[in-house]
């Protein structure tokens, strides 16, 4: 097993409310971050992402529990300690948080300035190269695309050499295209630096894009997690089943629900899910050629999971064997859910 670079051990924090009861913003979080991966947190607006992400950097303590980074405790950590921790730890920011009178070099020297260093134009080269931002190294932020912004931000974060990387919705601004380019960026510096990356979001296509983890959190409470594939594959948690909606690459197609019903039908109409190495399997030739059913492929789509190929199907089979196929087919490893039933 992978150690963690961040723990968090029954963590709970609790908001004094004037005159009314304390608002829990987390409840009981029990969660590993492994080291080097990319981990994800994905929950709905006040779910407690941010108040979870800021207790690594010790912006936020608990009100119960402890938090630990690279075993360090950050929760009781102050002064000289509490500075090594940050060190340790880089944030980057929804809305980028540059100095608008400072240009891209100043604004990616500014750590390592208040970190008392004064010969710092190597190093700030060497981020601004590894940002891909050479070229605007002297324009100010209001001359730049959010996506470069985002760069700044990075190359910023990156600036004191930390060994976690805190993203609190880091694309959230951004379209899509930029999205994709700033999410390769925080994927290729995961794997060239080591660097253990915790990201907040609430979009499952950010946490299907980079993260190997992820975690679901819902009401200050987290009510999934683990390997992105596995819960993509089997997610047990109806929160998370709605956030997969539409970001596994296949929905059924209009001609079918519109015909759809949740009773019975001449047709089943089934989901089937691979991951890792049964992607490539030819079940669905199997089923025919060794039971005789007849499988009517109506969608479907492979991707990139976590590193591991995920595919997802949408079948027809034929009713009365519908058992038998998916006994078949669960057997081989493939997960089935049948969605309901057309004539
Ligand atoms: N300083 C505070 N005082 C009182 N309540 C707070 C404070 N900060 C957060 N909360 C409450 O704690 C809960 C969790 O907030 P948090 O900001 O962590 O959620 P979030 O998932 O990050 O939401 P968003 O995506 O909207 O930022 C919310 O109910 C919020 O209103």
């Amino acid at each position: 097993m992978q150690d963690a670079a961040i723990s968090f051990h029954g963590v709970t924090r609790r908001y004094p409310q004037k005159g009314g009861s304390d608002v829990v913003a987390l409840q009981d979080i029990n969660l590993s971050v492994p080291q080097g991966a990319v981990t994800g947190i994905i929950g709905r607006s006040g779910a407690g992402k941010s108040t979870l992400l800021r207790m690594v950097n010790g912006l936020e303590r608990p009100s119960a529990g402890t938090v630990t980074v690279n075993g360090r405790d950050v929760g009781t950590a102050s002064g000289a300690d509490l500075r090594g921790i940050r060190r340790e730890v880089g944030m980057i920011f929804q809305h980028f948080n540059l100095l608008a009178s400072r240009t891209v070099a100043e604004n990616i020297a500014l750590p390592l300035e208040i970190a008392g260093q004064t010969n710092t134009a190597a190093r700030v080269a060497e981020l601004i190269e590894r940002v891909g931002l050479t070229a605007q190294a002297n324009r100010y932020p209001a001359e730049l695309s959010g996506g470069q912004k985002q760069r700044v931000g990075i190359a910023r974060a990156l600036a004191t050499g930390p060994k976690v990387l805190l993203s609190d919705e880091a694309t959230s601004a951004l379209d899509p295209d930029t999205t994709r380019q700033v999410l390769d960026l925080l994927a290729r510096i995961n794997r060239d630096l080591g660097l253990t990356i915790l990201l907040i979001t609430h979009e499952m296509a950010v946490v299907r894009d980079i993260c190997s983890h992820v975690a679901v959190i819902e009401n200050g409470q987290i009510v999934e997690s683990g390997e992105t594939y596995a819960v993509f594959s089997r997610p047990s948690h109806p929160t998370t089943r709605s956030f997969l909606q539409g970001v596994t690459g296949v929905t059924v197609p209009q001609f079918v629900t519109a015909r759809l019903r949740p009773d019975a039908g001449a047709q089943a109409v089934v989901q089937i899910t691979f991951t890792g190495s049964h992607a490539t399997d030819p079940m669905l030739a199997r089923l025919t050629a060794e039971r005789g059913i007849s499988v009517n492929i109506l969608a479907g789509a492979i991707e990139e999971i976590g590193d591991q190929p995920f595919g997802s199907l949408i079948v027809g089979l034929p009713a009365d064997r519908l058992r038998e196929s998916q006994r078949f087919l669960e057997e081989h490893g493939l997960l089935t859910e049948v969605l309901g039933y057309v004539d």
